[in-house]
């Protein structure tokens, strides 16, 4: 079906009071903007699947977010469509200032000036809202802007001004955050500052009561909002964003703390090591889970629609990985916020998500080959090599074992026990070429080539580890069996010590 047809049935059927239920059931958060804030475009995402309204406090006027409030209301009440507004709060982050020109343009290797001074027109100087920026940084130092995407490499720091020299250009929008190496770039306040207590108070009076805490630290930072609200006898509900090192240390009571939890990916990106992120991603999920806690995992689920009607492969894979993490939402910035495309990018999520829920008993947790083995699926057809796998695997976890010996003519004893990914190495010995490199395939498998029968037994194996020290003395493995000459297939397993 079209957007459009799509659309139409969902208004039509709203309009009637008819009840119906949305297809998916992963909840979408979209931050509000310049390309999504009128009536006409929040009442084409509600019908898309939108279900909870992001207000970035960082961006805009009070002004500018009550008219939103209030289009966002309205759009809710056009389409019959329930909406919740979540007000982002600012926190300690630095950003750059407002532009005279944007996008500016940074091209490598050309120097620009940051300055804590009120924006000239030159467009090559940057206005940073922090007075105490140039304390914070010193010659050499680097500074990521917008989630990294831009790099620059201070060259001199002057009383109100940083000259830096762009490493990775690109183009540089107003307000867009700054990270220094290191995972600075947060101003050493409590997470909850000033502003964001202002904001507290605008949310409230807008009769508005879930918040977003950026930054936070520890759950302290929680209870300081709380109360704040509670002194206007109001209760509010906050959503804690994971996004620094000291919110993942003090996870456990900030999760007991909060409401829900976001996943804020941009700068948990920056301010710890990005290839991390995946791995957090799954463990804030898990025991947001466990606590009966909302998740939402944020930032460039679909970034490739801010300008294409089409996202990638990978991103399509990511709001569905994110899913079968057991996420409760997902959440688009950019793309709908300033993106061209707002209304098909919700659409696309809200495909992406039903499509992935219906498929989550077939893909999801408890879909392992392990656990299939381990229901007992299938046994009519279970092997003895199966058999052995699996008893490789028992003998792995239960004693600690680091590496599992396999010799192997075909390469499948490898194979099926690396299937399982267990934390240990599988050394495959084989005199097959074409084993040897089809095993560069299977994951956890080192194999060797050995070059005449005799080698097969599991004494020269044992030799051979022993004179390479990849496997020191006193070490426990697992061998399998069976290559050996005369015999056929592995059928069984031995555990012994390197001697
Ligand atoms: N109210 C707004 N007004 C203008 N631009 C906005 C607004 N909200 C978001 N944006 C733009 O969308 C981008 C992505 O949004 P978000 O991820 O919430 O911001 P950030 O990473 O800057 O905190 C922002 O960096 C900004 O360029
Ligand atoms: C959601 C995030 O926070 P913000 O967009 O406000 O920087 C993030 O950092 O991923
Ligand atoms: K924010
Ligand atoms: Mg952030």
């Amino acid at each position: 079906m079209m957007l459009e047809e799509v659309l139409q049935r969902i208004s039509e059927q709203a309009k009637r009071k008819r009840m119906s239920l949305p297809d998916h059931k992963t909840k979408i958060v979209c931050t509000i903007g310049p390309a999504s804030r009128s009536r006409e475009t929040l009442s084409r995402m509600l019908l898309a699947g939108m279900n909870v309204a992001r207000l970035n406090l960082s961006h805009g006027s009070f002004d500018e977010h009550r008219e939103n409030i209030r289009n966002i209301r309205t759009a809710a009440e056009d389409t019959g469509l329930p909406v919740t507004i979540l007000l982002d709060l600012p926190g300690p982050k630095i950003r750059i200032g407002d532009l005279a020109y944007e996008p500016l343009e940074l091209h490598k290797g050309e120097t620009v000036t940051l300055t804590t001074t009120p924006a000239s027109s030159d467009p090559s100087r940057i206005p940073v809202d922090f007075d105490q920026f140039p304390q914070l940084v010193s010659e050499g130092s680097t500074i990521f802007l917008n989630d990294g995407f831009l790099q620059l490499q201070v060259d001199e720091v002057a009383e109100n001004e940083v000259r830096a020299t762009v490493v990775i250009g690109g183009p540089l929008l107003s307000r867009k955050g700054m990270s220094l190496v290191g995972g600075g770039g947060i101003v050493a306040l409590s997470a909850v500052t000033d502003r964001d207590l202002e904001c507290i108070e605008f949310g409230l009076a807008e009769g508005l009561d879930t918040f977003s805490i950026s930054f936070i630290e520890r759950a302290e930072d929680i209870l300081k909002a709380r109360e704040y609200a509670a002194r206007s006898g109001k209760s509010i509900k906050v959503i804690a964003k994971i996004e620094r090192q000291e919110a993942l240390a003090n996870l456990d009571e900030i999760l007991r703390e909060t409401d829900g939890v976001m996943i804020a990916r941009g700068d948990l990106g920056v301010q710890t090591p990005i290839e991390e992120v995946p791995a957090v991603q799954k463990r804030i999920i898990q025991k947001a889970n466990i606590l009966g806690r909302p998740a939402i995992t944020a930032t460039q689920m679909l970034m490739s629609m801010t300008d294409n009607i089409r996202p990638t492969r990978a991103e399509v894979t990511d709001v569905a990985n994110a899913i079968l993490d057991g996420t409760d939402a997902v959440m688009l910035s950019e793309e709908t916020s300033i993106g061209k495309y707002p209304v098909e990018t919700v659409a696309m999520m809200a495909k992406i998500a039903r499509s992935t829920e219906e498929k989550r008993s077939l893909v999801g947790a408890g879909c392992s080959p392990l656990d299939y083995f381990r229901r007992g699926k299938g046994r009519e057809e279970i092997t003895v090599n199966d058999v052995v796998s699996l008893n490789v695997i028992e003998a792995l976890d239960a004693l600690g074992i680091h590496y599992v010996l396999t010799p192997t003519r075909s390469g499948s004893t490898p194979r099926n026990i690396s299937r399982f990914k267990p934390g240990a190495w599988i050394l495959a010995f084989t005199r097959n070429p074409s084993t040897f490199k089809f095993l560069a395939f299977s994951y956890g498998v080192s194999p060797f080539l050995i070059r005449s029968e005799k080698e097969y037994w599991h004494g020269a194996i044992l030799d051979s580890i022993r004179d390479s020290g990849l496997i020191s003395p006193g070490e426990r493995v697992v061998l399998t069996e069976g290559v050996s000459p005369g015999r056929e297939g592995t059928d069984s397993l031995i555990i012994l010590t390197v001697d």
